[in-house]
């Protein structure tokens, strides 16, 4: 199993950048004897102006072939934090990749929401892309430590 995140702009070295990086490592560590693979950050950035879909060309190219695709978006469903990580433990256990998708300030191409496997939203309000970021990393490491029954995670 893999798990990848693709997200369209460059985080810049700043708090976001550096609350990714330790939910990140955090998930790395906890993850590691739940047969969870560190995540891999892949960013995109069409210079060209092309919109929406030269953003969702870019991000197709870094999504692995055959992953599942969870794309986040404000209309998406709203899981629970045990029901996402349950839903990561059943990925890991049919070794399937996961590939999570964050669209930039234009949003996320349909075509691309079109395809996805599961749309998760972080509550029906929009939040900058960079902050989705830091939401999704946090929510990884909270799912690596409910598999872990570890209490960070507390009802
Ligand atoms: C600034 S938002 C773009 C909003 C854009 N107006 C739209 O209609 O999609 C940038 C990205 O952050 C993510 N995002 C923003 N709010 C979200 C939410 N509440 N839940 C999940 N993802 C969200 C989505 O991937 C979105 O494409």
């Amino acid at each position: 199993m893999r798990i990848d995140i693709a997200a369209v702009g460059r985080l810049r070295k700043g708090p976001e950048a550096a609350m990714v990086a330790d939910y990140l490592d955090r998930f790395a560590r906890t993850g590691r004897s739940l047969g969870l693979p560190p995540v891999a950050l892949h960013e995109v950035e069409d210079k060209r102006g092309g919109g929406m879909s030269a953003e969702a060309e870019l991000l197709s190219r870094a999504i692995p072939p055959g992953a599942a695709l969870v794309v986040m978006d404000e209309r998406g469903e709203q899981p629970t934090s045990p029901d996402f990580a349950g839903r990561l433990a059943g990925y890991r256990d049919q070794a399937r990749d996961l590939c999570f998708v964050i669209g930039g300030a234009d949003g996320l191409d349909p075509s691309l929401r079109a395809r996805a496997d599961w749309q998760i939203s972080l509550g029906r309000m929009v939040w900058p892309h960079m902050l989705v970021r830091v939401m999704l990393a946090e929510q990884l490491y909270r799912a690596a430590t409910i598999l872990a029954g570890s209490p960070y995670h507390r009802e």
